[in-house]
């Protein structure tokens, strides 16, 4: 029984799989190659993360299919309906990364809110006599305690972004079309667990009010979901940040709004084109950039190995 972790595997979900006596080949096919090597390995689950396309191509090409699995949680890189059609299994680890994802939000908007992205570019370009000037350019840092965050998207990872955001001291507002009302339970360190309930709002409300940002939201398929006329009605001086999917937000409109003062900074994990931004996105300086790494934590990658291997081993019962 042969799995291809295609854009690689935690070593807890190679364990775990080898242990029922799984092969796990780590190799990365490139996508071209791919229906020819799961052929000829005789390949029964296909594992990816964001990387690999598994379009009808390969689900077409590959009758030994019987998984595939996407170590995460967005599946906007496999044809999940048409596989399952087809009589495959298509599985991710919707739970396994919340937690990270939603920290790095906040490393973004403690980035964006004190200048760090443009320090750590600067500072070691500049001589001894220029660092007072720029102490002077970093010094209207602002705090995120008591200001209000809309969170557009209230899922697994909305609601633990709303969990840190009350831990902050920031008042939460948040849209989702699918969510009434989250139940929010935050645990403090002495043990003491409180429920919160976020009443959502409509997204134009969220919009409007909000200091930051915060998109959770799919791959949009009839455009942008933030645009030209989502920042006008925004507050002046609103922080964004996208952790979701490039496409989410329109980036020209973006730079546009970072250059007129309208938006404060930046926070992008996800863009257009990835793995490449744009030249405008990767050289401005209200922009905190990441590589689509918010669940590359080692906890989170932990975690999703041994999602996997379990869903793996149940479907194909083998104790
Ligand atoms: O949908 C997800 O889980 C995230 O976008 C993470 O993608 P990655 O596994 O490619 O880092």
């Amino acid at each position: 029984m042969k799995v291809l972790a295609n854009d690689g595997l935690d070593q807890s979900g190679i364990d775990a799989l080898t242990e029922k006596g799984f092969e796990v080949i780590t190799a990365k096919v490139p996508q071209e190659f791919l229906v020819d090597y799961i052929n000829e390995h005789k390949i029964r689950t296909l594992l990816v993360r964001s990387a690999t396309q598994v379009r009808k191509d390969i689900i077409d090409g590959c009758p030994s299919l019987d998984i595939i699995g996407r170590g995460g949680v967005g599946m906007d890189n496999i044809d999940v309906d048409y596989a399952r059609e087809k009589g495959i299994h298509v599985i991710n680890t919707p739970s396994a990364s919340s937690e990270s994802v939603a920290e790095l939000v906040f490393a973004h908007l403690f980035s964006g809110a004190r200048f760090l992205q443009d320090s750590n570019r600067k500072m070691p370009l500049v001589g001894d006599t220029e660092f007072a000037g720029l102490k002077k350019a970093y010094a209207a840092g602002i705090e995120l305690r008591g200001k209000t965050i809309g969170i557009v998207g209230m899922g697994r990872i909305g609601q633990e972004v709303a969990r840190i955001a009350l831990g902050l001291g920031m008042r939460v507002v948040a849209a989702d079309n699918n969510v009434g009302k989250a139940s929010i339970k935050v645990k403090f360190y002495n043990n003491q667990f409180i429920n919160v309930d976020i009443e959502t709002e409509p997204l134009q409300e969220v919009l409007k009010h909000s200091d930051f940002i915060t998109l959770h939201v799919p791959a949009q398929k009839d455009g942008y979901m933030i645009g030209k006329n989502e920042f006008e009605i925004m507050k002046d001086g609103v922080a964004v940040v996208n952790c979701s999917r490039g496409g989410v937000i329109d980036e020209a409109a973006l730079i546009q709004a970072l250059d007129s003062g309208k938006v404060r900074f930046a926070g992008l994990d996800v863009f257009i084109n990835e793995p490449t931004p744009s030249k405008e996105i990767l050289g401005h300086s209200k922009i905190s950039l990441t590589p689509h790494t918010g669940a590359s934590t080692l906890e989170a990658q932990d975690r999703i190995g041994l999602s996997l291997a379990e869903q793996i081993s149940s479907i194909l019962q083998i104790q």
